[in-house]
């Protein structure tokens, strides 16, 4: 089973949202869709979950052969801060509410929610607001009902955001695990460290396009190529790409980037000399490709 969005246009009068947008999701995967702020996100999702339609286009679920337009409850939504669920509802109470909402009984809700929540380390917290939980543990329990309401796909909006380190990588190992069950998971995130670790493929979209799509690694080869990674004897990342212009890509304070050949950066080495402690090679983060083709211009 697979879920197409095909040529899909959205317009908000003047403005063209999405401008024919193609995507695929498969089960037991991760895509990632990153863009920057307005890029059409968000429309793209509502879309998907019937809650806007679209003005051209359609997505469908594709089985075997047969193809048809997807239920809304065949999506598990988390969206960002789990503000689709009642902060001041038990956890317990939220779950038989959305539940009841998708048709489904106290009896066959309770024992699936209850088994996620316990595998999430969150059981006790069953008769607890949702509010007196920590944003992590939010995260966690609105994944649990999400999932406790039997979906084909996950979308989450954002799962990250606001995350300590700690509870960001439980939630990563969470969608790992989940991926490797067999979901398919739809991530749209600003945290680029995270996408990068978790997702298989990544789709950029801009101003309503998608620039471009397919395997995170093999994506960030092909588009951006390989290059070096050199690490700084001290924070000084962004000034030193600035000053060595096209081509360095500041990847952290102390973490230098150069997409180029060896013969190239070694024309540069002599305007380094004692900045440099390590060089490797590899390819860019997703963060910085990012920046790259979001960001302002290079300088230098
Ligand atoms: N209901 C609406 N009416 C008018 N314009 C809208 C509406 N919803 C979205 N837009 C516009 O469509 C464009 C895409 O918005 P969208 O929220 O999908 O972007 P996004 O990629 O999710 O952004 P962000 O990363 O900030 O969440 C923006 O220019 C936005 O202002």
């Amino acid at each position: 089973m697979r879920l197409l969005v095909q040529n899909v246009h959205k317009r908000f009068g003047k403005l063209e949202a999405l401008k024919g947008v193609s995507l695929t999701l498969r089960p037991g995967e991760i895509l990632g869709l990153l863009g920057p702020n307005g890029a059409g996100k968000t429309t793209l999702i509502k879309i998907v979950l019937g809650l806007l339609l679209p003005d051209g286009g359609e997505v469908v679920l594709e089985e075997g052969k047969g193809r048809r337009r997807p239920q809304g409850h065949e999506f598990g939504v988390l969206l960002e801060g789990s503000r689709n669920l009642y902060v001041n509802l038990s956890l317990l109470t939220n779950a038989l509410y959305f539940g009841g909402i998708r048709g489904l009984s106290p009896k066959e809700v309770r024992p699936r929610f209850e088994a996620w929540l316990a595998r999430f380390g969150l059981l006790d917290r069953l008769h607890a607001p949702l509010a007196s939980l920590s944003r992590g543990m939010q995260q966690k329990a609105a994944l649990a009902l999400a999932l406790a309401l039997n979906p084909r796909f996950l979308l989450l909006d954002e799962p990250t955001l606001g995350l300590d380190p700690v509870s960001r990588k439980e939630l990563e190992a969470i969608l790992l695990d989940l991926k490797g069950e067999g979901w398919g998971i739809l991530l749209t995130s600003h945290d680029l460290e995270s996408v990068e670790r978790v997702s298989d493929r990544v789709a950029f979209l801009h101003r309503g396009e998608v620039l471009r799509e397919g395997p995170t690694r093999a994506l960030l080869r092909e588009w951006a190529g390989e290059g070096y990674r050199l690490r700084l004897a001290e924070p000084k990342a962004e000034a030193l790409a600035g000053a060595l212009g096209p081509g360095w890509l500041p990847e952290a304070p102390d973490r230098l980037f150069f997409l180029g050949p060896w013969e190239a950066l070694r024309a540069y080495l002599p305007r380094l000399d004692g900045e440099v402690l390590e060089v490797s090679r590899g390819t860019p983060s997703l963060e910085s490709l990012f920046l790259r083709l979001f960001g302002p211009a290079p300088r230098g």
